[in-house]
């Protein structure tokens, strides 16, 4: 399928239209749906990374999507020092649920990469915040671009979604590209001991809507 590039918002266009390389099903250990999952990948997108698509259908017209950016440590290694582990498993058991599309970016580390994101750590054992530590080894505090986004939501056919994020530059990324944000849902707060200093420079210094409430004293 092949969606042309389409005006956004400030009537910019896309500079590329991606296309469905493969579409195959992905059967799940938890459930056995009606609609099979499915594991999709592209041709055309904007950078070099092999982001893939899952889509847990069948799907509305305006399906509920999350971007997730790669964290090895958080995602397989059981890392606590992030909260993306739990935000990707949240988003795995609700989409095996009640359907879904999750784009899994090959963004590790906010776009610099693993090696990178553990040097990022080493400072941050040291002292330093994410965002200082991003700083003190030259790159900025989120090196990430969604192009991509929009352009696998377009080949998959949605102009429009429900967005699961904390994270305002998300929404941003896709409706400059031509994709709308009907609705914005929070992710879970999974809180620890171990993320608590994460969560807060998220909230603190780059924006991200993360309501405490009175959890903080509880993190464990
Ligand atoms: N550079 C750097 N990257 C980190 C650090 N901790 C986690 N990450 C990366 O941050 C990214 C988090 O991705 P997401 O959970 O999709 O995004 P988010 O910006 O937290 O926004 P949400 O949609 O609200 O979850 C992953 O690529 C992680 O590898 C860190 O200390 N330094
Ligand atoms: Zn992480």
């Amino acid at each position: 399928m092949i969606i042309d590039a389409v005006a956004t918002r400030d009537n910019r266009s896309l500079a590329t239209a991606a296309r469905i390389r493969s579409s195959v099903v992905l059967p799940q250990h938890a459930v056995d749906r009606a609609e099979p999952a499915r594991i999709l990948t592209f041709d055309g997108l904007a950078d070099d990374g092999e982001h893939i698509a899952m889509v847990w259908g069948p799907l509305d017209p305006c399906p509920t999507v999350r971007i997730h950016s790669e964290c090895l440590t958080g995602d397989v290694l059981d890392s606590a020092r992030c909260d993306c582990g739990r935000q990707l498993a949240e988003t795995v058991r609700a989409f095996q649920q009640s359907g879904g599309i999750l784009l899994y970016l090959r963004q590790e580390g906010r776009g610099i990469g693993l090696y990178n994101k553990i040097d990022a750590y080493a400072l941050q054992d040291k002292g330093a915040d994410t965002v200082d530590a991003n700083l003190e080894l030259g790159f900025p505090p989120d090196a990430r671009q969604y192009e991509v986004a929009a352009q696998m939501l377009l080949a998959l056919g949605h102009r429009a979604v429900n967005l699961v994020t904390n994270n305002p530059e998300k929404i941003a990324g896709l409706e400059d590209n031509g994709v709308r944000v009907a609705r914005r849902l929070n992710t879970g707060l999974f809180l620890s001991r171990d993320n608590l200093g994460y969560l807060e420079t998220k909230r603190n210094r780059m924006g991200h809507l993360l309501d405490f409430g009175d959890r903080r004293g509880a993190a464990s």
